[in-house]
């Protein structure tokens, strides 16, 4: 009953009443994925508006504005970039022009919210972020639009974890074989393809968060290529290692073309599950009769953390046992389950933030968007520029460890 009330408010939330001088958005590119992050989450948040689109070809500009309510049609990229209406711009292209354009917009002094992942590689994330026009007194925002962090359930698992303490983190997203065709721009090795530059980074986002620092050393990268016939460079799913500085191992899984049983699109639930290190507890009980310890394990679990808003869970497993301390011998276990739920702030970690739990990751990723271009303090969750050219840094490590090249430069300066 709850999911189907969910659903129903994310379907036909009321658009909201405009202020008289919103933040005027325009969108490079008619893409697939902007009705979704921006168009949608736009018309419930009052101090933004859409109000151009531009493509390579008018014609698909107009169609795409036709279509989803857009005033005013460009040419070209740089025309909209250039017209003094448009406050920021919203960079949906294919990863490969995202450095370019990104760069291009912040000169013409416009905010930026960039798709993930925000460049081709780490060369291209230090010249964009640590770029000149960043430096300036009051500089445009630039975000790179991870959006799941932005969201209470993402916030709530995080607050669940012990860093210093995980062992290990494991984090999966797959996408069923048949969803994306072999041609699509995600397998360009041109265009910065690759499904580690895809799904990978937000599962490379996820241990940087689980673990709250960046890891050593990248131990294993291990891709499967595109199927023959398709562009080489490109890997087709990707798994790989890293060792974080307290010894703990985090693991990514992701795959755009997910097949089972006979090659059978498969569906997994895409996941992070965090084991910690076994402490001792000191408790005054269980515990402490003579030559016994108590030691728990915990083991937190997000299901479904990119599509919170429609259903996800926390899981908390604290698994206990008691045993003699002097040959380990097991005197009694047992196992403590908790669940938790985090469509709003409220229900999660608490605190006085924004939104509503109709409100998905891209609207909340909105709201702070919005809130840094006003200089408001906002919910504190953020994705700054360091944190984006590290991303790169650790997605060029497992390139390199599986051996393939970094996807290519940009000769834009
Ligand atoms: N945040 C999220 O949840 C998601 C993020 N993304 C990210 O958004 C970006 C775009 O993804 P998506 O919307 O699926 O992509 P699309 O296939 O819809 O492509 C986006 C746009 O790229 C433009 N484009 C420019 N140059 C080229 C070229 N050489 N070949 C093909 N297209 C070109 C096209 O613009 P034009 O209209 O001008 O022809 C097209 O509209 C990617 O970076 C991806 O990682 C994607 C999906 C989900
Ligand atoms: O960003 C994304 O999120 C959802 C995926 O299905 C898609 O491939 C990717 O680009």
């Amino acid at each position: 009953m709850d999911f189907l009330r969910r659903l129903y408010n994310i379907l036909f939330s009321s658009p909201a009443t405009k202020v008289e001088t919103p933040i005027r958005f325009g969108l490079l590119g008619a893409s697939k994925i902007a009705p979704n992050a921006i168009i949608g989450p736009a018309k419930t948040h009052p101090e933004v508006r859409i109000v151009g689109v531009a493509a390579r070809d008018a014609e698909r500009a107009r169609v795409y504005a036709r279509r989803y309510g857009i005033e005013r049609v460009f040419g070209g990229y740089q025309e909209l970039i250039d017209d003094p209406d448009i406050d920021a711009v919203y960079i949906p292209l294919p990863n490969g022009l995202h450095y370019e354009w990104a760069l291009k917009a912040l000169k013409a002094g416009k905010h930026v919210l960039l798709e993930k992942p925000s460049t081709s590689n780490a060369t291209e994330a230090n010249s964009l972020f640590r770029h000149e026009v960043l430096q300036q007194a009051k500089p445009p925002v630039i975000l790179e639009a991870f959006h799941v962090l932005f969201h209470p359930a993402w916030q709530t698992f995080l607050s669940c974890l012990d860093p210093k303490n995980i062992v290990s983190a494991y984090s999966i997203f797959h996408v069923p074989r048949g969803i994306l065709p072999n041609s699509d721009i995600r397998f360009q090795y041109d265009l910065s393809g690759g499904t580690l530059m895809d799904l990978g980074t937000y599962k490379v986002l996820d241990l940087r968060q689980i673990f709250g620092t960046e890891p050593e050393e990248c131990l294993e990268a291990t891709p499967r290529m595109m199927p023959k016939g398709y562009d080489q460079k490109c890997d087709h799913a990707m798994t790989a290692k890293w060792r974080f500085p307290n010894g703990g191992v985090g693991t990514i899984d992701c795959d755009l073309s997910a097949r089972g049983a006979a090659g059978l699109p498969k569906f997994t639930m895409p996941l992070c599950k965090v084991v910690h290190k076994e402490l001792v507890i000191e408790d005054a009980g269980l515990g402490h009769a003579e030559g016994r310890e108590h030691v728990m394990v915990k083991t937190v679990t997000i299901l479904n953390p990119m599509f919170p808003t429609f259903w996800h869970r926390i899981d908390i497993e604290e698994q206990h046992t008691i045993r003699t301390i002097k040959d380990k011998k097991i005197v009694r276990t047992w196992t403590h389950k908790e669940h938790k739920k985090a469509y709003t702030w409220e229900e999660g970690n608490g605190g006085p933030r924004s939104g509503e739990k109709s409100w998905s990751t891209y609207r909340h990723q909105l709201e702070q968007f919005v809130n840094r271009v006003k200089g408001r303090e906002g919910s504190g969750c953020w994705m700054s520029g360091e944190d984006s050219i590290k991303q790169m840094e650790m997605v060029d490590s497992a390139y390199k460890k599986a051996g393939l090249p970094l996807r290519p430069t940009s000769t834009y300066h």
